[in-house]
Order: structure tokens, then C-alpha cells, then sequence
């Protein structure tokens, strides 16, 4: 699906109901199957977490979760644990160019049987479940922090917990945190304190019923949209002042790029201030929310800002090089911008080519961050059904927000 995306007037206020966080979603939807006393609510609608729960209900040996990064990392420790079942899992040509080594050989000292079926340290691999022996591990924790949230997960279901020693320096840090107050919401208790996380064993937890948070990241476009507006206002739900997704520094984050936030119940309202940071360029160190580099990217082109973003490490190591691929669209549109492995640095330029196609290379987030800048310049976006990995409605959404999208 290729659209045609434009916008003629500024936004009008108006209140979206955004999906559940996948993140949440898919640590739920791994502790659920552990322990069926946990009932989810707000539960995202995402292809990541439709697969999630598709691939936990299966009783194939084979389970594609496709693009799906969480539940490729998850379901390896999962099966891992499931003694007595082989499991194959297998993911998108992208996925499988995706590392998975550190946390096969975390699973393997532990006393897991997991190998690999093609390449050496990538899926698709092969899991033969077992009872691991060992209930101490350690793992470098500077390429995803996935690889960990995976451990902690299945950590409680095995018969002396698990402690978990962080090598290096910690990457996604509130990701970890994340994990580690959802395990405690459902009654598992934990500790994470000088890269050591413990994790106590438990049978049964108490039934309860866990609301998820509407997802952040997803948010993060609309952010975008009021910053990019003259004059808009969009309310947002279900959100929170004190989340667990990390990407709710969106609101400090916007604030120096023109855009109020503020907390009513379990909404959020965005209103476009006219105050934009006084600095020449905007300095983010983002390891901690590396899924809104993207956005705020676009956002500083479409504003003219100059912007550096640190702590982009992980980017070439998700569904695109998203470094890469943020470089070459935006440098269609007539900006300039410059990569290293781990930062990207935008000069101050005019969004000067309209009717330009963006290509969105098998990544949801390229053609989101993209979209904003209709309200500047028509422009194009290819394969723009890849948005249905975290958020299906989105086009939907921001016809509301009176985008044409034709
Ligand atoms: O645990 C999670 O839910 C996620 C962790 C992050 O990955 P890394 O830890 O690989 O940076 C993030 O980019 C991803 O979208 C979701
Ligand atoms: C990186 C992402 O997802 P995952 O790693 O779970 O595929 C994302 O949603 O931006």
C-alpha cells in the first residue's frame, strides 16, 4: 500500500484512544501463560502482540513471529523452560539478521539446549526445553535489553529464581524497569540494584487483573503532529503520569520542542506552545528511549532545528538500520545529516522537496515519524501497511486529525 498523505487546515482538538503498550502487552501475555490468574486489560491491538499471543496458544513445532523483536527474545526463554517441547523459532528475513547469541548463551549456562538452524547467532533456532539445573547467570547488557527482560520473565517459574549479573554498560535501561514493576504488579517479587537483578521463585500468584498502559512510543507521533501545527491540540488516552515506559520522557522532550503536556484523569492533552528551545541545537542522549529517536528526528527537520542524538547504539540493530535509512529520507527531503555507529546529527535545514515518496524499509516507525511532516509538504509513503507491527490504526487516526490520506 503506497499513500498519498497531505493536510490542509491545523489540528483541531480532538481525543484518540491509542493501544495498549506492546511492551506491556507482551511481558504480560509471557507471565499470563506462566501464571493463568492474571487477566489483562487494555491489551494492544499490535501484529507484535497478536503474534505474541498466537505463538503462545500454538502447539506447532515451528512459530514464525515475524518482526516481532520482544516476542522472538521472550518465546526463546519461554520455550526454553517448556521441558519436554522442541519448539523451531523463526522470524522475517530481517529478523533473522537480528543477534540473538547473548541471550542463547545466557540460557545455555543456565543448562538450556538451544541451536541454531541456519547462521551462528541468529534465529531461526531450535529449542529443546529442559529444566535448567543452574539459577545464576551473567550476560552483556549493552545490546538489548530484551535479552534480559527475557530472563526476568521466565525467571520466577524456575525452582530457585534467578540472579542475572549485567555486564558492560546497561543499554534501555527503563525497559528493565518496566519488566521488574510488572512482575511485582502480578505478585512475583524482585530486585534490580548494581546490575544485579534477583528474582524470587513463586508457584501461584493471586488472580488479578492488570491494566495496560496505552503505549508511549506510539504517542510520540502526535507530539510531532502538535509541534509541527501552527496552533493544535490533541487528547490522548489511557495514559499516566508515573508510567513504565520509558518513552514517556516524551513530555520534558516536547516541551523544548514547543509542545504542553498535560495529565486530566487518564488523559493527555499536547497543546503547541510557541516557546521553542533558545539552543542552537537540541543534545539528546536517547539510550534510554531509543524508539522516539525517529520521531524527534522529524520533528527537528520539519521545524528547522538542528539536532544531535546520542545513544543510538541499538538503532542498526532493529527492524531497519534505522540510522541508515533516517539519513537517506530525510536527506530526500533536502536536509543534511550526518551517522556515526551510535548518534545522528541534523543541521538546521529547510523541508524543501514536497511530493516526495518515503520508503519505510520494513520498519512501522519510518513511515510514523514521516507522517507528521504532511502538514508542511505532501508527501508519499510506501508500504505504508508496515505501521500494523505496533499501532493498526494509525492512518485511521490521523485521518481524524483531518489528514488526507488517499
Ligand atoms: O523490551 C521491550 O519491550 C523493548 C525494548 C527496546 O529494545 P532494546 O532493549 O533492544 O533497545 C525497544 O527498542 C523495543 O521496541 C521494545
Ligand atoms: C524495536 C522495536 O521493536 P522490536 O525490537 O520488539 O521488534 C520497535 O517497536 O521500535
Amino acid at each position: 500500500m503506497n499513500l498519498k498523505l497531505s493536510h490542509i487546515s491545523n489540528i483541531k482538538n480532538n481525543n484518540l484512544q491509542i493501544t495498549g503498550s506492546k511492551s506491556e502487552t507482551n511481558r504480560l501475555l509471557i507471565l499470563q501463560s506462566l501464571y493463568p490468574e492474571i487477566e489483562i486489560d487494555n491489551i494492544s491491538n499490535s501484529d507484535d502482540s497478536r503474534l505474541m499471543r498466537a505463538a503462545l496458544a500454538s502447539n506447532e513445532e515451528l512459530i514464525d513471529i515475524h518482526h516481532a523483536g520482544t516476542a522472538m527474545r521472550f518465546l526463546t526463554a519461554y520455550f526454553a523452560v517448556k521441558n519436554g517441547r522442541t519448539t523451531v523459532l523463526t522470524g522475517s528475513k530481517r529478523m533473522q539478521e537480528r543477534p540473538i547469541k547473548i541471550l542463547v548463551d545466557a540460557l545455555t549456562q543456565l543448562g538450556c539446549d538451544i541451536s541454531y538452524v541456519k547462521n551462528e547467532g541468529y534465529p531461526p533456532i531450535k529449542i529443546v526445553g529442559k529444566n535448567p539445573e543452574n539459577h545464576k547467570v551473567s550476560l552483556a547488557a549493552n545490546v538489548s535489553s530484551q535479552y534480559i527482560s527475557a530472563l526476568m520473565l521466565i525467571a520466577s517459574s524456575l525452582p530457585n529464581g534467578l540472579e542475572i549479573t549485567l555486564e558492560g554498560k546497561v543499554t534501555s535501561v527503563p525497559y528493565i524497569n518496566m519488566t521488574l514493576s510488572l512482575l511485582k504488579d502480578v505478585g512475583i517479587n524482585g530486585s534490580f540494584e548494581n546490575n544485579i537483578i534477583h528474582i524470587e521463585p513463586i508457584k501461584i500468584v493471586s488472580p488479578k487483573t492488570v491494566v495496560v498502559e496505552s503505549d508511549w512510543s506510539s504517542a510520540s507521533y502526535f507530539y510531532s503532529i502538535v509541534a509541527l501545527s501552527d496552533f493544535g491540540t490533541v487528547t490522548l488516552g489511557s495514559y499516566k503520569q508515573d508510567s513504565y515506559q520509558g518513552d514517556a520522557s516524551l513530555s520534558k522532550i516536547y516541551k523544548r520542542l514547543g509542545v504542553e503536556t498535560t495529565f486530566k484523569e487518564n488523559r493527555i492533552t499536547l497543546k503547541k506552545i510557541n516557546s521553542l528551545d533558545s539552543s542552537d541545537i537540541l543534545e539528546l542522549d536517547l539510550s534510554n528511549s531509543p524508539d522516539i529517536a525517529q520521531t524527534i528526528a522529524v520533528t527537528c527537520f520539519g521545524l528547522g532545528k538542528a539536532c544531535y542524538l546520542t545513544g543510538l547504539h541499538t538503532l542498526k540493530i532493529k527492524e531497519t538500520d534505522r540510522l541508515e535509512a533516517l539519513k537517506i529520507e530525510i536527506e530526500k527531503l533536502g536536509g543534511e545529516v550526518s551517522i556515526t555507529d551510535d548518534s545522528l546529527k541534523l543541521s538546521a535545514s529547510t523541508l524543501i522537496n514536497s511530493d516526495i515518496t518515503i520508503d519505510t524499509y520494513h520498519d512501522h516507525r519510518m513511515a510514523m515519524a514521516f507522517a507528521p511532516l504532511a502538514l508542511r509538504v505532501s508527501l508519499f509513503i510506501n508500504d505504508a501497511d508496515v505501521v500494523s507491527k505496533s499501532y493498526p490504526d494509525f492512518w485511521d487516526d490521523l485521518k481524524k486529525l483531518d489528514f488526507k490520506v488517499l
